[in-house]
């Protein structure tokens, strides 16, 4: 159908549709009435599938993706990564550099199936957004190299996967490429990764010879047309005896493995096979040992392989069948809360855009409930009620308009303002009380401790510390609001982007998760904003602890309004075995039972929140301080006849009894950095708690001091012809080799090296390797300076030398 045609058909409807280039018509949104239009935009939940592709950075995700996208029929010509002109990489760095960097959603149907994918980056830098796709999937694919096996970034995807117990299926991509190894990448998901895999196709030929699979629960075999220039047209055609009796027998062992396999992981499975089909395996249709993969993938006790070739277009289109077959359904997946919710609205903002015409778009993922245009609805994290303007179905840049979404879907809201990433969205604040009601009846006992706020807050992303630091500057003062107001969108897009403000110089210092992320950012401010920023040379993001333990104590006095506030804060911090990077807050057992929760939240949110600050202080001092190690004990006295309605008597000193009426002791024993805490902010009581900001510095001054630098795992793929280069350049770089493997025709070296050392280093290992390695880094962990590093450190940092 022609673009004017569906527009004609779609402006019937009252429907607005952005039909782009490359963009074929929307098949089922073109009906008589709004009743079929409704049952194709919400299609029974059974058939719904929430799916994320994930991986290590080229392994094909992109090629992939749009391969499914032109099997479905979405888009009319293939999209290549290499020419840059993709679907789903559709921001215009993402283009011209042929990686992924921000997920974007795209809904389309495959044989009567709603599929609801989201494309995820594979770069480190950009670890935050994957895990925050990762939240709203109800299954992934996990696509490999097939020349490389499993990757480092691989386990990284792979765990975060297991985090949100992601059901899986193994995609061997670049079966066509010269070194693709079907063995040794199957191997390779069972040792490193701890997974069973299932191997429910085998590949023919590998490398130049790839010509197509079989399918082995089926005894299929699968041939692309090598005149085909689009992989469209394949064949399927039973293993004959006759024709094939070599491939027939091997496929049968496979088969005859895979069903003992499947018996010993599914019960019910078993019985069946030893009941009817135990002495012909053959019998045993292959509906059977479909439904017995899908129960065993969705228990994650073993993950179903497959293969192709994406660039060569084969594989594509059974991997699209796999992904309807054996990936659950949302009302398979086992979501807890939404027994709290009986159908009442609760979604989860997973992904915040900035769009210049139409403000802030909000991808959400909707658990339960239906959403409206014109609806409100209330943000339990944000605790504020804003309305939704319109509704759109997500289809990567380009978006439709709709009139509901269910539960299950994905869905593009227009409207919201105050939404950021990774809040918990209801219909109302009444509903999120009731459905908290119900939370606490059913006797959550975990949940129990909780705030109400926090019960029924979806799982939250972890964001992790921001490793790099630089100053960014507008091209003159003039522009200076212009980019606070860039820095705060993209900041609501991307949560793991922290910028902060120097006190002393005034200069703005962007943190981020490494050397790309800052790049792209300063790229965005200029294309999406049109600001022409100025970076200060990038600086690692230096930790600092302490040795030994020192108390310190200050008193703050001070009239606000007609009250007098006289706080008296008393610290002690000492070493503490932990490794939580959020404070651990535990009461003294004198207020622990009376403080009341009010009180405990101000307290932990100040606390939380002083500790996810930076300090300017240490920064502009070149590292900033780390509690790891730290027991803070704070004990704060607050005047009686002042603050009687805020707080009841605690007290754990005699000596204070008759003057004061609260008394807190706090343990910090955390990673994070304590500053002007403002704990009793939210009440009014007190504005600020300087003083136990400044009391904490005061104790951290005093004490023995350790730096910690980030510690990078590496992994580096190099040819034989120029290990010895590379070793050599690690080992000037305080590189720590853990070991070499070897993988095909390559050596892998596998070590840690400090951030600091590494910076720049896909430059330096292109000109070493002529352009030949690739290499992976992931933050390991803050380790100690030797004593000799740290003063070199500080002397540079001073500007000494
Ligand atoms: N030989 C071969 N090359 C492939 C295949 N699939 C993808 N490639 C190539 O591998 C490179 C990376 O492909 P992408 O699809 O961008 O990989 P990606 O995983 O999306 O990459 P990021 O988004 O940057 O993580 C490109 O040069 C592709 O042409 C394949 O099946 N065979």
């Amino acid at each position: 159908m022609c673009s004017s045609k569906i527009r004609a058909s779609l402006k019937r409807l009252r429907l607005h549709v952005l039909l782009g280039r490359n963009y074929s018509s929307l098949p089922g949104l073109i009906g008589n009435d709004i009743k079929s239009l409704h049952s194709i935009i919400n299609p029974p939940i059974a058939k719904i599938r929430n799916i994320g592709i994930m991986a290590h950075i080229d392994a094909g995700k992109t090629t992939t993706t749009e391969r499914i996208l032109y099997y479905s029929g979405y888009t009319r010509s293939l999209g290549d990564v290499d020419d840059g002109d993709t679907v789903t990489d559709f921001m215009t760095q993402e283009r011209e550099r042929g990686i992924t960097i921000q997920s974007a959603a795209v809904t389309f149907d495959w044989k009567g199936y709603r599929i609801n994918l989201i494309d995820t980056p594979g770069h480190v830098d950009f670890t935050l957004e994957v895990e925050r796709c990762l939240r709203v999937l109800d299954g992934a694919v996990a696509v490999f190299d097939a020349s490389a096996g499993v990757e480092a970034q691989t386990l990284t995807v792979w765990r975060q996967a297991d985090k949100h117990k992601i059901p899986r299926i193994c995609f061997l991509n670049k079966m066509d490429k010269i070194g693709a190894s079907f063995n040794y990448a199957v191997e390779s998901i069972r040792e490193k990764l701890k997974a069973k895999p299932l191997l429910l196709q085998l590949p023919i030929g590998e490398g130049k010879t790839f010509k197509g699979v079989v399918d082995v629960v089926s005894k299929e075999k699968l041939l692309w047309n090598p005149n085909s220039d689009d992989g469209k047209d394949f064949e399927r055609k039973p293993l004959l005896e006759m024709s094939d009796p070599e491939l027939l027998k091997e496929i049968t062992e496979a088969r005859n493995a895979l069903i003992e396999q499947v018996a010993d992981l599914d019960d019910e499975f078993a019985d069946l096979v030893l009941g009817e089909f135990s002495e012909n395996f053959d019998l045993l249709p292959a509906e059977k040992l479909q439904t017995a993969v899908h129960r065993v993938t969705l228990a994650q006790t073993a993950v179903p392989v497959l293969c192709g070739s994406a660039l060569k277009n084969k594989g594509v289109q059974p991997l699209l069948d796999a992904i309807t077959m054996y990936l659950p359904s949302p009302e398979e997946r086992n979501y807890e809360f939404l027994q709290w919710y009986k159908g009442d609205l609760c979604a989860l903002a997973f992904k915040v855009l900035h769009d210049k015409q139409r403000g802030p778009l909000v991808f959400m993922r909707i658990y339960s409930g239906m959403i409206k245009p014109q609806l409100a609805i209330h943000n339990i994290n944000g605790n504020c009620t804003e309305r939704i303007s319109r509704l759109l179905l997500p289809f990567a840049d380009q978006h439709v308009e709709i009139p509901s979404l269910t539960a299950g879907n994905i869905a593009l809201t227009v409207g919201l303002k105050h939404t950021a990433t990774g809040d918990t969205i209801v219909s109302s604040k009444s509903s999120a009380l009731a459905a908290c009601r119900r939370a606490e009846r059913e006797g959550e006992k975990k949940h129990r401790q909780n705030s109400e706020a926090e019960r029924l807050l979806l799982a939250g992303v972890e964001i992790p510390e921001p490793v790099f630091f630089c100053t960014i500057e507008p091209p003159s003062m003039a522009k200076q609001p212009d980019l606070d107001h860039a820095l705060k969108c993209l900041q609501r897009e991307d949560p793991s982007l922290k910028v902060k403000l120097d006190p002393d110089s005034g200069q703005t210092i962007l943190c981020g998760m490494g050397e790309l992320h800052i790049e792209i950012i300063h790229d965005r401010i200029k294309r999406e904003y049109g600001l022409e920023t100025y970076l200060g040379p990038l600086q690692v993001a230096y930790r600092e602890t302490i040795l030994n333990s020192v108390r310190a104590t200050d008193t703050l006095d001070r009239t606000l309004g007609d009250r007098r506030h006289l706080v008296t804060v008393e610290l002690e911090a000492k070493s503490l075995e932990t490794s939580s990077l959020l404070p651990v807050i535990e009461y003294a057992a004198s207020v622990a039972e009376d403080l009341s929760r009010a009180s405990r939240e101000a307290v932990e949110n100040g606390l939380h929140s002083a500790c996810l600050q930076d300090v300017m202080y240490w920064v502009r001092d070149c590292y900033k301080p780390t509690f790891s190690n730290v027991v803070a004990r704070t004990i704060a006295w607050i005047p009686n006849s002042r603050c009687s309605n805020y707080f009841t008597f605690i007290g754990n000193s005699s000596r204070y009894l008759h003057n004061y009426d609260f008394c807190l002791c706090l343990k910090m024993p955390t990673k994070g950095v304590m500053r002007s805490f403002t704990v009793f902010k939210e009440q009014g009581v007190i504005s600020s708690w300087t003083v136990l900001g400044l009391v904490g510095i005061k104790a951290l001054k005093k004490a023995d001091k350790q730096i910690l630098e980030p510690l990078m795992n590496l992994e580096v793929t190099v040819t034989r012809d120029y290990l010895s280069p590379v070793l050599a350049d690690l080992a000037q770089r305080r590189g720590n080799i853990q070991e070499i493997q070897t993988r095909q025709d390559n050596k892998v070296i596998i070590g840690f090296v400090p951030l600091a050392e590494i910076m720049g280093y896909s430059t330096v290992l292109r000109t070493l390797t002529s352009g030949s390695a690739t290499f992976a880094l992931e933050l390991s962990n803050y380790q100690a300076m030797n004593p000799q590093d740290q003063s070199t450190l500080l002397s540079q940092r001073s500007g000494l030398f």
